[in-house]
């Protein structure tokens, strides 16, 4: 049974400042990946991998067009009806099976999709049900950007001519506002992956045995009245500066933890900033091409229901319109 940990204090200590004593996995995954991997050198290998390969910002900016293509594959199914892999190297004597390599490419094509595709339903969702704030985000991404194209006409191909580009994602703080919102309000994650504990540690008075399985209320954290105001409703102003102009909030909480959607320390999710990157693109381009409104006699539904992330059990319906014309779907 794991222990669970609801202070955001005491998950500070543990994840950041005791950090080496708690990053280990229990051993309960017949499979190496990164995320199941005991924390060491072979863990370490893989994330080095994962960080300077895959994820290394030049690698993720040359992907750009790939955002292009998928947001024109969106916008066309939205109109009807209404993400290469760098080279792995390991310790010698840690050759990976071929398994263990297709296991690995799923754990963050599989799930990273899935954490980050959730996330942006429930921040679409949230749009939808708050139409000031979506107005608010239209108008801060207009300020930037201009006014929207139309979209390509139903049907002729996904070749968007137009669409915010990352550069300018940079200079819309209430963008980041929303994100970080949804991610509080609706972490994909409810706990983080369990975490095992490599000696016995004594903390305030409890002693937590050697082998001990932890894990984290990431959802609890986030919806903390000690820490939120009103925490349980969708207020993206809670992260602008005093005067607007930013957001200055850490999300690996490495001062202070007040959430952690993408877990906190060593463990830390390696894709958080591409998970950011992609949500900001996509909910900054979907807004500014259409209206997302409620469907007549529709009450957007944001009851939650487990499955391998935590997903809107009844999944959103939206009516939606072109910035540009009068209707579609
Ligand atoms: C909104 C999207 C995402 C969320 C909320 C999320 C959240 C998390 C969380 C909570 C953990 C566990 C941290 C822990 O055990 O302490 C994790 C681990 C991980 N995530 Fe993500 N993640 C997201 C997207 C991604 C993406 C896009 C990738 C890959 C590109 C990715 C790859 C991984 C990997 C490999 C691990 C294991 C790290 C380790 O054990 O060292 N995630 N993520």
């Amino acid at each position: 049974m794991a222990r669970l940990f609801g202070s955001h204090s005491l998950t500070h200590q543990v994840l950041i400042q005791k950090g080496t004593t708690f990053s280990d996995r229990p051993e309960i995954y017949p499979l190496r990946a990164i995320s199941t991997a005991s924390y060491g050198p072979t863990w370490r290998a893989f994330r080095h991998n994962l960080a300077s390969n895959f994820l290394r910002p030049s690698n993720v900016k040359s992907y750009s067009w790939a955002r292009k293509y998928v947001l024109g594959v969106m916008i066309a199914h939205i109109q009807e009806q209404q993400e290469a892999v760098g080279t792995i190297k390991l310790p010698e004597d840690s050759k990976l099976t071929q398994t263990e390599m297709v296991s690995m490419c799923s754990e963050f094509l599989v799930g990273g999709t899935e954490a980050t595709s959730n996330a942006l339903q429930w921040i679409m969702a949230n749009l939808v049900k708050h139409p000031c704030i979506q107005s608010k985000l239209y108008v801060e991404i207009v300020a930037v950007v201009g006014p929207p194209p139309p979209p390509p006409p139903p049907g002729v191909d996904h070749e968007l001519e137009l669409v915010i580009t990352e550069e300018n994602l940079q200079k819309i703080p209430y963008l980041k506002a929303v994100i970080l919102e949804g991610l509080r309000r609706h972490p994909p994650g409810h706990i983080v992956l369990p975490h095992r504990v490599t000696e016995e540690v004594e903390l305030q008075g409890y002693k937590i045995p050697k082998g001990a399985t932890i894990n984290f209320m990431v959802a609890e954290m986030g919806w903390d009245p000690e820490v939120w105001d009103d925490p349980m409703e969708f207020k993206p102003e809670r992260f602008l500066m005093n005067d607007g102009s930013g957001v200055g909030f850490d999300v690996g909480g490495s001062k202070g933890i007040k959430m952690m959607p993408f877990g906190a320390g060593r463990r830390i999710c390696p894709g958080a900033d591409l998970a950011l990157l992609h949500l900001e693109y996509f909910v900054a381009n979907l807004i500014w091409y259409f209206h997302w409104t409620v469907p007549d006699g529709y009450t957007v539904d944001l009851t939650e229901q487990a499955k391998f992330t935590v997903v809107m059990k009844n999944p959103l319906k939206t009516k939606i319109f072109s910035r540009t014309k009068t209707t579609t779907a």
